[in-house]
């Protein structure tokens, strides 16, 4: 039997905007608050819109959509870092979005990020000094001099994506979501990163990738999921449901 690690069961995500506007006065605030209807320059926008789908363990799932579609929300919302308007997620174990982005921080060295993105993970001390080295080598921050003892701040972009993706891969996860790290790195970095997604996979935990490199999808994923307008357009075989989305992008 397969083993679900994720399922969403008809997840909306409706962010709420506040667009300046007039205030309006406290007996006006108290209405809206008690009808629950949005005042006066507050917009909504349905970012996620009814989706549904169970992943298993051992899948890769590649994300895919033009721009706003709703991909980042929908993992954010598995990730539990976004609450769901209607609708459930549930999950095995605890779902890491690319597990430590929030954690990393700018003014400390990458040596220092290495052991802060481990514990924010959940990593004994004592585990990430044994794979403290492995990260930093994936990662090849230091492939141009001692980059490790820098400040993050002065890390390319791509430099900093791809400490945070060793970071992230140094731990085998439940459930993996990696939000378009794979598209920084160069050549050699993305060759190695597909072979640690595919590591993550085969120890048994679900990987779950955003990405508008579609080569990237095709190369990685076994299965895919597209949204359009925050609804779930396809769902299936990463390589059919990548035909159908160049098919639709050639004709926009
Ligand atoms: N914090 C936010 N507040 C309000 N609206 C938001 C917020 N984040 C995203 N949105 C809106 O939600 C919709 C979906 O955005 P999302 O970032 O999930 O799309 P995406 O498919 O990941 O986009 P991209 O491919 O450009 O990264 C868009 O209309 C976007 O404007």
């Amino acid at each position: 039997m397969a083993d679900p690690t994720v399922i969403a069961d008809d997840v909306h995500v409706v962010y709420k905007v506040h667009s300046g506007g007039r205030k309006g006065g406290a007996t006006a605030a108290l209405g809206r608050l008690l009808s629950r209807r949005p005042g006066p320059g507050v917009r909504e926008v349905h970012a996620v819109r009814g989706v549904s789908f169970t992943a298993y363990r051992g899948e890769a799932i590649g994300l895919i959509g033009t721009n706003g579609s709703g991909k980042s929300t929908l993992l954010k919302a598995i990730a539990g870092l976004q609450p769901v308007t209607r609708g459930r997620v549930y999950s095995q174990g605890r779902p890491s979005l690319l597990g430590v982005n929030a954690a990393l921080m700018n003014d400390l060295s990458g040596e220092r990020n290495v052991i802060l993105g481990g514990l924010a993970m959940g990593m004994s001390r004592g585990q990430i000094r044994e794979r403290y080295q492995g990260i930093v080598d994936f990662s090849g921050i230091n492939e141009k001099g001692d980059f490790a003892s820098l400040p993050m701040r002065t890390y390319s972009s791509g430099m900093g994506a791809r400490l945070r993706f060793s970071i992230a891969a140094a731990k085998d996860h439940d459930v993996l979501m990696i939000d378009e790290a794979l598209a920084t790195g160069d050549a050699a970095f993305q060759r190695r990163s597909q072979k640690r997604v595919e590591e993550l996979r085969e120890r048994a935990g679900t990987v779950f990738l955003v990405s508008h490199g579609i080569a990237t999808v095709r190369a990685t994923c076994d299965r895919a999921i597209w949204l359009e307008s925050g609804v779930l357009r396809m769902d299936g075989p990463a390589a059919e449901v990548c035909d159908a989305y160049e098919a639709f992008t050639r004709r926009a």
